[in-house]
């Protein structure tokens, strides 16, 4: 996301985080989604995930208005719009979060607690498609233990039929405009999360695959078992990105963001830079974050000409913002001209620079095609880059 949403009037798909409740269960000195988890608020988790994920145009989190040091000590550094103050119960903060967002008119809402930290892109994903066709989806895992009711007395009342039965998680998505009148339809009655809102309204709500790992913080034991996710080695991703522009006429090309003199330019949406054009794909394929044309559509005007540092630099705040830390990258660059040797140490201390990287993580390599293809005729030019990013557990 960019600076300029938050002045948006309007946004296609809003996630809405409910976090004003107060974690009575937890308990501690204050509420369990501002407890630090791996070194950030159990809440910055799952803003992050949100604000990175290449189709969420905008996200706004409810609060309790006593809170709002905390929050802003959690959202520091993402883009969000203005947090809205949330309500006694949870449905009472979906449905003020829901109210609070009438003037930007979505399309989609994306519910999500903020107290569930290891949201997944293909959670996200799996939700937002399913809202092509539905009213509503949620992510659920199916039961897989026995259910027993009790008799009130400690002992087994009955076995409960569990298929069929599914365990529901968040985000729950939604047409706005649907939820929101389901909810305002369903205000003092006592719903436990958004999709029986819509069902109470007589909407018909998708199931989709929801993920273990995205449990809700709900009990100091669920707090120590997010803990020792921490504790592990992490997860290495690795990404490739490719990119192609033609020449044209013009004197020099943007090469890795070094303007290098040539007999043709690279033509293109934006400045043409097909070594960072490579190198942002490549993370955004580590992150499973889309590519360069969804984050940035040549459709819009805004990228026309644009230095492509600014795509290098919001693929590389995507993976901070997930709290990882890119190991290193590898370019190769194809072509017969220009020669690339007296520029290689440049391009590679550029793009170390826009990215915040010591240079000896950035590799850049060229190559020729031997006269072979579309390289070989020099019509163009090709890059091919590979990242490999580190995330936690
Ligand atoms: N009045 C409330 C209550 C809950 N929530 C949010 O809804 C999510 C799920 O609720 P839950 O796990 O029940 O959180 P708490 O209500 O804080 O927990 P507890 O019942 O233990 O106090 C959480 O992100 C919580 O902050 C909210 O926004 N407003
Ligand atoms: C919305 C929810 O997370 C779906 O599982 C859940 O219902 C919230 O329940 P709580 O009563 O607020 O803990």
């Amino acid at each position: 996301m960019t600076g300029e949403i938050r002045e948006r009037t309007s946004a296609r798909r809003v996630a809405l985080v409910v976090a004003a409740g107060r974690g009575h269960r937890v308990g501690g000195q204050i509420p369990k989604q501002y407890l630090s988890l791996g070194g950030r608020p159990i809440l910055r988790h799952a803003l992050a995930t949100l604000a990175a994920h290449p189709d969420v145009d905008a996200v706004r989190v409810v609060i309790h208005p006593d809170d709002r040091p905390l929050y802003d000590q959690a959202a520091t550094g993402l883009d969000l719009l203005e947090p809205a103050p949330g309500g006694a119960e949870r449905q009472d903060s979906v449905r003020l979060g829901l109210e609070s967002l009438a003037s930007l008119a979505p399309e989609h809402v994306l519910i999500h607690d903020g107290a569930r930290p290891f949201l997944s892109m293909g959670v996200i994903d799996r939700v937002i498609a399913a809202l092509d066709t539905h009213p509503g989806a949620i992510p659920a895992l199916p039961q897989a233990d026995t259910l027993k009711r009790d008799d009130g007395a400690g002992l087994i009342g009955g076995t409960v039929e569990r298929a069929g039965l599914w365990r529901a998680q968040t985000p729950q998505g939604f047409h706005y405009a649907a939820i929101l009148d389901a909810h305002r339809a369903a205000a003092g009655q006592a719903l436990t999360d958004d999709a029986a809102v819509l069902e109470a309204a007589g909407g018909r709500v998708a199931l989709v695959a929801g993920a273990e790992d995205n449990g809700k913080v709900t009990t100091p034991d669920d707090l120590r078992r997010a803990e020792r996710r921490f504790q592990g080695p992490g997860e290495v991703r690795v990404g490739n990105g490719f990119d192609v522009h033609a020449f044209g006429p013009g004197d020099h090309v943007i090469l890795g963001g070094v303007r290098i003199p040539h007999t043709h330019a690279l033509m293109g949406h934006s400045d043409a830079d097909v070594a960072l054009h490579a190198l942002a794909d490549a993370i955004y394929g580590a992150l499973a974050a889309g590519d360069i044309g969804r984050h940035f559509p040549p459709s819009d005007d805004r990228w026309k000409g644009a230095p492509s540092d600014v795509f290098l630099r919001h693929a590389g705040a995507l993976v901070q913002a997930l709290g990882g830390r890119l190991v290193h990258l590898d370019l190769t660059l194809m072509c017969e001209r220009p020669k690339i040797g007296p520029y290689r140490a440049a391009i590679a201390a550029r793009v170390a620079d826009i990215l915040g990287l010591d240079g000896g993580r950035v590799s850049v390599k060229a190559t020729t095609t031997e006269r072979l293809g579309f390289t070989g005729r020099s019509e163009g030019m090709a890059a091919q880059a590979t990242a490999t990013v580190s995330l936690p557990g």
